[in-house]
């Protein structure tokens, strides 16, 4: 590829996301009649080629004489354009994006249109590692111990899991200068993972400042992840590596596995006596057909759908489906235990430095060689995760990501601003550093439900952000702001001259500026969805305590069916989720495997 084509598929994203509008509904995938035909049969169905169902496909095709279907309801995606990192912001605002957002919301997202929170997710096998950042994390190693007592099955525990996620991974240390305990990292499975080059100077600023507060530098993923690191990526010589392109494009010749794209699963078949999930049913290009499952249906169709199609299919809180007019086949808390972080991105830091400015014939050549800004997502790969004085165990509860950043229309439209309140967060300023304050172990959770018994509308997503009763992520994400302004003050910082020149923030103007309730204000009005969302369908022992699926991924009371995606983590895992989803795929595929006596 040369710069000149690279600059072409730029021009032609920014035209598509300065006009794009989002869908809101599923309708472009209607029938046009209402006669269903008969495919046959697999062994097995996976409902949604994303993330988790493209190493799950991947796996379970190994065994020759199992037939696989995978059912996405997005395309192939293989646009170069896509493995730009720089350019991730605008696959949200493509026709890859399902274009969801949150209903109006109270507590959090005050400033944006509507009050909503955008959910954005990808469609397209890959699923949203398609759209995403390309972080590669863990979260802490006590996590899956927790999980283990969760679900009272020791092979979730870190020591267990430990082996599947090493089996994924390529680990490729290019940047020298960070910490690897290589004895925690995988060497030649499908993921290929590294940092991005050369590191930059917010990066380096950022580590330096850490440094000076005595936090550690660590590899997030080894025994600790509490410290300042830089972001390890599962990019591959700089380029997006989608999870479809590394786990499934290389085999998908495989006689044994059909892949069958803008396909949208409107019903799991589930027969009503026995409680077995018989098959499913989908349309494409407006025809509905029926496939039959002989012994498992695979849903991963992630944390918004798959709940929805769990719902629609008359697995659900007994109330609402009755309320939809679905007849209820099992009663269980689908949906009721969403968990999202909320990120607060506005915080942006007056400096004096010189604005580095590469052209872009520059960044682009500099991308050709695997190097540079364009290979890493939203100016980000300084990173630490810290723990406030509220945390009682010892999670991290607080992300920074230091970013780099410039005042765009682009990021109002992306990020759904309302305008007044982008303006006066920015205050005057156009150039800055922003240190983005994540609350990765909230407390708070929401709800997915239907709005009504129509697989072509939307779910409604209420993400709830920062509702706990007692206060606790309020006071997490205000400790976040503290120390931030901590962190400004190390010799480092200080050095470029960090000012905070934003304006009040309309709907603050009545509070002290910059007093605490002020910053209260200030983080109600700018915290948004993180995109980590979770917990939809969660793992667990007991039914009667919310779990839907057991520690072996079956839905409880359903037989045949197992969920094995975002939906299914039962706690925070302290970070970015897709390596830890990914390690789930891996145990699902395993324990069918498993279940079927065909492990290999
Ligand atoms: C902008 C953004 C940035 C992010 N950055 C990071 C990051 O840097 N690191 C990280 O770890 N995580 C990140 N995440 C989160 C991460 O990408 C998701 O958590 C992860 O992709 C979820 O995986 P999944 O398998 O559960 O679902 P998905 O990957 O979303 O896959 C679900 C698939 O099911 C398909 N599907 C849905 N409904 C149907 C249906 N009815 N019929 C057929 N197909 C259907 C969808 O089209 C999709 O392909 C980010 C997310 C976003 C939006």
């Amino acid at each position: 590829t040369t710069v000149d084509e690279l600059k072409k598929l730029i021009e032609n994203a920014t035209i598509e996301a300065n006009t794009y509008e989002f869908p809101t509904d599923a309708r472009k995938f209607e029938a046009k009649d209402d006669k269903i035909i008969e495919l046959g049969s697999y062994d097995f169905v996976i409902i949604g080629g994303g993330v988790a169902g493209s190493v799950i496909a991947s796996r379970l095709s190994e065994i020759r004489r199992w037939n696989v279907l995978v059912l996405e309801a997005g395309k192939v995606e293989e646009s170069e354009f896509n493995e730009m990192l720089g350019y991730t912001a605008f696959l949200a605002l493509s026709d890859l994006s399902w274009g969801f957002s949150s209903v109006p919301q109270t507590t959090a997202c005050l400033g944006f249109l509507n009050q909503t929170c955008r959910a954005y997710r990808a469609r397209g096998m890959g699923g949203t590692s398609l759209m995403n950042g390309a972080v590669y994390e863990r979260g802490m190693p006590s996590t899956f111990d927790e999980w283990a007592e969760i679900t009272n099955d020791p092979s979730w525990s870190y020591e267990n899991v430990l082996p599947l996620f090493e089996k994924s991974e390529d680990f490729h240390l290019r940047n020298p200068n960070t910490p690897v305990e290589s004895e925690y990292h995988g060497k030649g499975g499908l993921l290929n993972v590294e940092q991005k080059i050369p590191e930059d100077f917010v990066t380096s600023l950022f580590l330096e400042g850490q440094k000076e507060l005595g936090t550690d530098i660590v590899d997030y993923n080894g025994r600790s992840q509490l410290g300042a690191s830089i972001f390890q990526l599962y990019t591959k010589n700089g380029r997006r590596q989608d999870v479809y392109e590394a786990f499934l494009k290389p085999v998908k010749h495989r006689r044994n596995l059909h892949i069958s794209t803008e396909s949208y699963v409107t019903k799991i078949d589930i027969h009503r006596l026995s409680k077995k999930a018989k098959g499913v049913i989908f349309t494409r290009n407006g025809k509905t057909y029926r496939v039959k499952s002989t012994k498992e249906v695979i849903l991963t169709a992630g944390v918004f759908q798959t709940p929805q199609l769990l719902m629609l299919s008359g697995i659900g809180p007994r109330d609402h489906l009755q309320e939809m007019g679905i007849t209820v086949i099992r009663d269980l808390e689908v949906g009721s235990k969403l968990k999202e972080d909320p990120i607060c991105q506005a915080l942006y830091i007056t400096t004096n430095i010189t604005k580095i400015t590469d052209t872009l014939d520059q960044r682009l050549q500099q991308f050709l060689q695997g190097e540079g800004p364009l290979t890493q997502a939203y100016s980000t790969s300084g990173v630490a995760f810290l723990k406030s004085q509220f945390e009682e165990q010892n999670y991290a509860d607080i992300e920074f990501i230091a970013a780099s950043l410039e005042k765009s229309e682009f990021d109002v439209r992306y990020a759904g601003w309302k305008n007044e309140t982008y303006q006066a967060a920015w205050g005057d300023n156009t150039n800055a550093i922003a240190i983005n304050i994540h609350n990765v172990n909230p407390r708070s959770s929401g709800t997915v439900r239907l709005k009504n018994a129509d697989p072509f509308e939307y779910p409604l997503i209420d993400f709830n952000l920062m509702s706990d009763p007692e206060g606790h992520d309020m006071e997490v994400l205000y400790e976040g702001i503290n120390r931030v302004f901590d962190l400004l003050k190390t010799p480092s910082f200080q050095n470029i001259n960090p000012q905070y020149k934003g304006s009040p923030l309309p709907g603050c103007e009545d509070y002290q500026f910059l007093s605490k309730d002020y910053w209260y204000c200030f983080l109600r009005q700018t915290c948004t969805a993180a995109f980590h969302v979770r917990g939809s369908c969660p793992m667990g022992s007991d039914p009667d305590e919310g779990a839907i699926v057991d520690s072996r991924l079956r839905v409880f009371g359903v037989r045949r069916l197992r969920v094995a995606d975002s939906s299914v983590l039962p706690t925070s895992m302290s970070g970015h989720p897709v390596g830890t989803i990914i390690m789930i795929a891996e145990k699902a595929a395993q324990t069918i495997k498993y279940d079927y006596k065909s492990s290999q």
